[in-house]
This record gives C-alpha cells, sequence and structure tokens, in this order.
C-alpha cells in the first residue's frame, strides 16, 4: 500500500510550507519525510491519555506517521516504565479485533518511550535530549534536519519553565531542514495581563512559527466547514448579516460535571474553560469578512478584526450559574462562586452585523450535551400565511454529536389542506457521508502540526483581542460582583438565562424538535 509520506518523498521543508494554505491541501500531499520525534510533556494526565495518544494512534494507523521515522516520547514527573505508560494509555485506543489492528497497535505501542524528569530541572530535559538524539542517530538523521514535536499536554504555569528547557536543552540543532515545535494548551492565561506575560515569556524563547495555540475546537468538521458553508454558497452569501439574520446562538452543553477535574476548574470557570476559547473561535468563524486567500495569515487577521469589533459586555446582558453539588467535589473549595455556566451576549459593531446579538451559552451538568451554531433569522414581511406561528427559518449546524446541519423552514402540510408546518431541509453526516470516518480533532490539529499549517490554531493577536473582549467581565466575576445563579444538574441552566434569551430577541419554537435521522 503507498502510504502518505512515500508517496510524497519528494517534498521538503519549504515547498511544503508555501504549499500549505492551498486550497487542495489534501491529508495525503504534503508530508515531510525525516525522523520525527513527538514528546508529549505531562504524558502522566488526563489529557494525554484520552486525546493526544489516541490522535497519535489514529494518526499511526493511517500511515501519516510511519514506524521508520517517527518516535514517541512521553514525559512527566510521575515515575513510571514505557510499559507503564503503554499500560495506561492501551485502553484509550480505539482499534478492531483483527490482526492487522492488533499488529498496527502493538506496532504502536513499542514506538513510545517513557522519560521521567521535572519540569523546571536541567537532569530531566538533558536526558530526555540525550533520548531523542539517540532515536535520531539510529534513524541515521542527518545533523539538523530532524523535527522535533513537543506537546505540552500540562498545567498553563509549568508553560514558561519548560519551555526555557526545551530551549536550553532540546532543540533540534540546526535549521537546515528540520525544525523544533511546541503546542500550547489552552487556556492561555487568565485574563489579559497574564495571557500578554505568558506570551511574551514564550516569545523570548520561540518564534511565532514555532508557537502553536491549539484550541481543539477548531479542529471539528463543523467547524472547518464554517467558512466553506459561509464562503462558497451563494445561498448564504446575500443572507448572512443584519438585515436577515436576527440573533445568533453558540451553544455547549454538556451533561456531566467537573467530573475529578474539579481543583483545575475552579481556578478557571466556564469562560475561561470554554466560552473565551472554545466558543469564541466558532463566533469568528461565523460573524468575520470573507479572507482575502485561504493562508492562514489571511483567515487569522479577519478573526481579529471582528474580535476588535466586539463591544464591551454589558453585565445585564450575562447570566451566570452553578450547579447544584459542585462545591461538593473535595478539590473545589466550599464558598466557590466559580460559574459552571455562563450565557453572554455581544455585539458587533461593523456595518455587517450592527444590532444583532451573539448569544454564546455553555454549561456543565446541564440535561444533554451537545455543540450547534443556530442562527435565527427574521420573521417574513408581509406575511401572507401566518407562519409566524409555527416559529422562524433557522439555520442549525451541530457541532456535536451526530454532525448535521439542518434549516428549520415552513412548508405546506402534505394533504388536501392548504396548511403549513415547520420541517426542515437535512445534511445529516451520519446518513449522507456512510463510509466516512469523521477525524478527531485531536487527529486533525496535530497532523497539521507536523505539516507546519498554522490555520487552525490561535495567533497572539487573536488571542490578545479575545482576552480584552472577556477581562473586565472576568474581573467583575472575580470580584465576586456577579455571584452565579444555583441550578439543578440536569436542567437547562437557570431560568433567567432563558429570559436573557427572549430579551435578546431569541424567538423559541414550540412544537417542534429535529430528531436525527436514522439510517
Ligand atoms: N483534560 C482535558 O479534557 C483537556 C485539557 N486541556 C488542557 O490540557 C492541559 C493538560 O490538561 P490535563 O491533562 O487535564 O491536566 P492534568 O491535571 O491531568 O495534568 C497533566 C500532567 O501535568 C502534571 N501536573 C499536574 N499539575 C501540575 C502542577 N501543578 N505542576 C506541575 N505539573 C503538574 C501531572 O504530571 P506529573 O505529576 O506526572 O508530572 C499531570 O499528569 C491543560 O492546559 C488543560 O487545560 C484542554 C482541553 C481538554
Ligand atoms: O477544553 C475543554 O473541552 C472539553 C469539551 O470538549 P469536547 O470536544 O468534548 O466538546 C470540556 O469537557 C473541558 O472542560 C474543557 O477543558
Amino acid at each position: 500500500m503507498s502510504t502518505p509520506s512515500s508517496r510524497n518523498s519528494s517534498f521538503n521543508g519549504n515547498n511544503f510550507r508555501s504549499e500549505s494554505f492551498s486550497s487542495e491541501r489534501d491529508l495525503d500531499s504534503v508530508l515531510e519525510t525525516g525522523c520525527l520525534s513527538v514528546v508529549v510533556l505531562g504524558a502522566s494526565g488526563d489529557l494525554a491519555k484520552k486525546k493526544t495518544f489516541p490522535a497519535l494512534f489514529n494518526l499511526f494507523r493511517q500511515g501519516f506517521l510511519q514506524s521508520n521515522e517517527v518516535h514517541i516520547f512521553g514525559y512527566a514527573r510521575t515515575k513510571m516504565s514505557d510499559d507503564d505508560l503503554r499500560e495506561r494509555i492501551h485502553g484509550y485506543l480505539s482499534h478492531g479485533k483483527g490482526d492487522e489492528e492488533m499488529e498496527s497497535l502493538t506496532n504502536f505501542l513499542q514506538l513510545i518511550k517513557y522519560v521521567s524528569g521535572s519540569y523546571d530541572s536541567e537532569d530531566g530535559f538533558r536526558l530526555l535530549d540525550k533520548e531523542i538524539s539517540e532515536h535520531e542517530l539510529v534513524r541515521k538523521s542527518h545533523p539538523g534536519t530532524s523535527r522535533r514535536l513537543f506537546y505540552l499536554a500540562l498545567p498553563p504555569s509549568v508553560y514558561p519553565s519548560v519551555c526555557k528547557m526545551i530551549r536550553s536543552y532540546c532543540m533540534n540543532q540546526s535549521d537546515l531542514s528540520g525544525w523544533t515545535r511546541i503546542v500550547v494548551e489552552k487556556p492561555f492565561g487568565k485574563d489579559l495581563a497574564s495571557s500578554e506575560e505568558l506570551s511574551s515569556q514564550l516569545a523570548e524563547l520561540f518564534n511565532e512559527e514555532q508557537l502553536y495555540r491549539i484550541d481543539h475546537y477548531l479542529g471539528k468538521e463543523l467547524v472547518q466547514n464554517l467558512l466553506v458553508l459561509r464562503f462558497a454558497n451563494r445561498f448564504f452569501v446575500p443572507l448572512w448579516n443584519r438585515d436577515n439574520i436576527d440573533n445568533v446562538q453558540i451553544v455547549f452543553r454538556e451533561d456531566f460535571g467537573t467530573e475529578g477535574r474539579g481543583g483545575y476548574f475552579d481556578e478557571y470557570g466556564i469562560i475561561r474553560d470554554i466560552i473565551q476559547n472554545h466558543l469564541l473561535q466558532v463566533f469568528c468563524l461565523v460573524a468575520m469578512e470573507k479572507p482575502v486567500s485561504l493562508k492562514p495569515e489571511h483567515i487569522r487577521d479577519e478573526k481579529v478584526k471582528v474580535l476588535q469589533s466586539v463591544m464591551p459586555i454589558a453585565p445585564e446582558e450575562v447570566v451566570l450559574g452553578q450547579y447544584d453539588g459542585y462545591r461538593d467535589d473535595p478539590t473545589v473549595p466550599d464558598g466557590s462562586s466559580t460559574p459552571t455556566f455562563a450565557t453572554v451576549v455581544l455585539r458587533i459593531h461593523n456595518e455587517r452585523w450592527e444590532g444583532v446579538p451573539f448569544i454564546l451559552k455553555a454549561g456543565k451538568a446541564l440535561n444533554s450535551r451537545k455543540a450547534e451554531v443556530r442562527v435565527q433569522f427574521k420573521d417574513v414581511p408581509g406575511d401572507i400565511f401566518r407562519s409566524k406561528k409555527h416559529g422562524r427559518n433557522e439555520f442549525v449546524i451541530r457541532l456535536q454529536p451526530s454532525e448535521a446541519m439542518y434549516m428549520k423552514l415552513t412548508v405546506k402540510k402534505p394533504g388536501l389542506q392548504m396548511s403549513t408546518i415547520l420541517s426542515e431541509l437535512d445534511l445529516s453526516y451520519g446518513q449522507r457521508y456512510q463510509d466516512v470516518k469523521i477525524p478527531e480533532a485531536y487527529e486533525r490539529l496535530i497532523l497539521d502540526t507536523i505539516r507546519g499549517d498554522q490555520q487552525h490554531f490561535v495567533r497572539r493577536d487573536e488571542l490578545r483581542a479575545a482576552w480584552e473582549i472577556f477581562t473586565p467581565l472576568l474581573h467583575k466575576i472575580d470580584n465576586g460582583e456577579l455571584p452565579p445563579i444555583s441550578y439543578k444538574p440536569g436542567s437547562r441552566g437557570p431560568a433567567e438565562a432563558d429570559e436573557l434569551l427572549a430579551r435578546a430577541g431569541y424567538v423559541q419554537t414550540h412544537g417542534y424538535i429535529w430528531i436525527p435521522p436514522s439510517l
């Protein structure tokens, strides 16, 4: 079988980078070859086992990581052997039972080596460098041509020291055609000042091209589809503005609480955990102007512009909640007033969106798990069918689960009578693309880091603009000026949030539920 890299061995680093913005960026057309070391720092943690290693395994299975080129290193303080780490992640690597699948799993696990060390000591990182260099030597990599990817699956508090250590002891030794790249997770800072401080610390060590600020929502299939939908369809181009759209909701719901991550969560809260990053990235793609091209810099320029056009958040357009029982988690302080739910209305001061509320809503321990964008259109002027009673036109993009997009529209009720009902045009991915396995967000984004494509990563000025929007509100919350309203786990969240939604202009449809079609 020809594999992605065996088909493209002639690509060198420069060709690859200049091609990477092309709209034809097929996954299998732009891989570099040569020795690749992927280092997962914080390998003992939750993200590493649930997301990072499984994503690496999926890339390996599909031939995007080749055993003759790649080696994977886990690094953390926990004392454990290579086999201990393999054992720890094994259960999270989904695979079939066939011989080939089992062989692939075994081969993948054999690529993993574990190095234990602290995040601020020379010894640990020297040892890590020694292990990486040995692997490079075995692979007969020419000095300076190797590729080193450091994935920081760690709390942000240790990013500066870890980056310092990598810079001092673990860099690819020359800049021939090799590289060293750093992937950092969110939350990147706690407010504008701390984020800028962190950015400056990292900028002293690495340039912007080496830093990949990951936001895994940007790797989700339907999030990646947003620009295509908006700018490749004549349907939407003339409608996507204040003349036709009444309000937009971007919603994240989880039907479970903080589940063992209460200690982390309590320091951040739902706005820093979900809204300031994941939902705001989706917001950018829904609201930004058309980029000049698909070059990462052109796209990110437009995202920055729309973020800079967001007006200060009005406290009366915010509802915060905390679910009953949140404080029972022993890692959460007794008197915590950290919000686990928030609805925040953003308003954009520009020609396209003046007056249109963008309602960002996120909550834990709610009645369902889903993420979606809901674009609600204005009523039809001079309505002769009295169709208003059914509800408005809505275009819904279901990011997860059951990826889909559907348009709620009024049609004639089938039958002899001339009456109308609300129905839908439905594109459900499970039904329409039955043979396609939708890649995990992390899989796609890690591949992008290896390919050097920064389109789906957050640029420093974008991050700054995002914090500028939320910092005043977050400071108010931190100072106790906006206490959360309690809500029952398994509910819709505080009733006040629905009231805010109605005040913002959202008209709820009664008696209509979209049911994902079954096969
Ligand atoms: N878990 C998730 O679902 C998601 C996580 N993220 C982000 O990914 C990053 C990692 O998250 P996650 O894996 O959940 O975090 P963990 O709390 O599991 O931490 C990862 C590892 O870091 C080390 N560690 C933990 N706390 C500290 C500390 N205070 N100082 C130094 N080292 C520490 C531990 O390794 P050891 O003690 O062995 O060194 C731990 O195994 C975070 O930035 C998080 O916000 C983003 C999206 C989703
Ligand atoms: O970043 C985070 O995301 C997850 C939700 O991710 P999803 O892909 O399952 O929607 C969330 O549970 C977690 O609190 C947050 O840190």
